[in-house]
């Protein structure tokens, strides 16, 4: 196989009271890539479409290239790889798009260099993509991206990740503000001790949401989707969070929180209509703010990334 073609989705990150440790995939928007060998021992960027020209073609700041060599150097491979990146998502957003990139070309080469390695072992390399991205290496964006479904990262140090049951048929709606917030910013302004009575509620979320996924309780995932430690202080960034916030719990939203670092926003939904209905109402609200935006109602993604021809 000279040239393969792999698609990786965007993410939902931090799931409202898990920061960096939860995550789930959506079916839509994601990243394609397409890598064909060549020649020449070198990796080059050969083509982007879809960043307005905002990224980097220099193979050491692009993930896509940085997570491609590193694969190489550890196979021990000079073989040289042409990249063609096509985004179809937006950046800085929040979704996940970093981790989109990192993860496709990761799922990419495994498969062009013939496997070594399965999806779990390929969430290190993924990680120093969102290192260079951000300035940090967390696998709530990437892990879901590779193994799809909702992820929790149980432990960082070792790294121990893995899919969790969560309740089948749940619409989200993710909308992205057109406003910047990069995560890097994003994670300065987070306050680095907190108090014993928020960490407490905190991590009685973080629990009762994951029981409530493994048992299809709604209503425990719904009282559990709540952030007391970083929301707070992230709200700030993006314009009319709180009332976004309001529209969708009135119109029927299990629970609605920051997507990763933001700008962009979510709600998990029982139903496709409730969550068609939440997205126009954000929308118009934003609209009606002047503030662009975009939106999307989809599913979560049980596959993660995968090859398309
Ligand atoms: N292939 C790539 N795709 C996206 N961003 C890239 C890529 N290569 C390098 N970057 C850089 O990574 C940064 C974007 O990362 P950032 O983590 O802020 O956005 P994001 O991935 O959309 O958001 P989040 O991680 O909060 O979901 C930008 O500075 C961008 O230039
Ligand atoms: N957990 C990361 C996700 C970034 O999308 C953060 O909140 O900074």
């Amino acid at each position: 196989m000279d040239s393969i073609k792999v698609f990786a989705p965007a993410t939902v990150a931090n799931v409202v009271c898990g920061y960096d440790i939860l995550g789930f995939a959506i079916d839509e928007p994601g990243d394609e890539i397409i890598l064909t060998k060549n020649d020449f021992n070198k990796i080059t960027i050969t083509k982007i479409e879809g960043d307005g020209g905002k990224l980097p073609k220099n193979p050491e700041k692009n993930v896509v290239s940085h997570v491609i060599r590193l694969f190489l150097e550890k196979v021990n491979s000079t073989q040289g790889i042409d990249i063609e990146l096509y985004k179809k998502m937006p950046l800085n957003s929040g979704m996940g798009s970093s981790a989109a990139s990192s993860v496709a070309a990761l799922v990419a080469i495994n498969e062009l260099m013939g496997k070594p390695f399965s999806r779990q072992e390929l969430l290190p390399l993924a990680m120093e993509g969102e290192r260079i991205a951000c300035g940090n290496a967390h696998a709530d964006n990437v892990a879901p991206a590779l193994l799809g479904g909702m992820v929790l990262v149980r432990s960082y140090e070792p790294l121990d990740a893995f899919k969790l049951p969560y309740p089948k048929g749940l619409s989200v709606v993710s909308v992205h503000p057109h406003v910047d917030v990069p995560t890097g910013e994003a994670r300065k302004i987070i306050k680095e001790r907190i108090s014993l009575k928020s960490a407490v509620q905190q991590w009685g979320n973080i629990a009762g949401l994951v029981a409530g996924f493994c048992t299809n309780d709604l209503g425990l995932v719904s009282r559990s989707l709540e952030d007391v430690i970083i929301e707070p202080v992230r709200a700030m960034l993006i314009p009319y969070f709180y009332e976004m916030k309001q529209l969708a719990l009135d119109n029927g939203a299990i629970g609605f929180g920051i997507s990763g670092s933001g700008p962009s926003v979510f709600a998990l939904c029982e139903k496709k209509d409730i969550a068609e209905v939440i997205s126009y109402k954000i929308k118009e609200l934003l609209n009606q703010k002047n503030i662009e935006s975009e939106s999307f109602v989809t599913k979560i993604n049980d596959e993660g990334a995968r090859v398309i021809n």
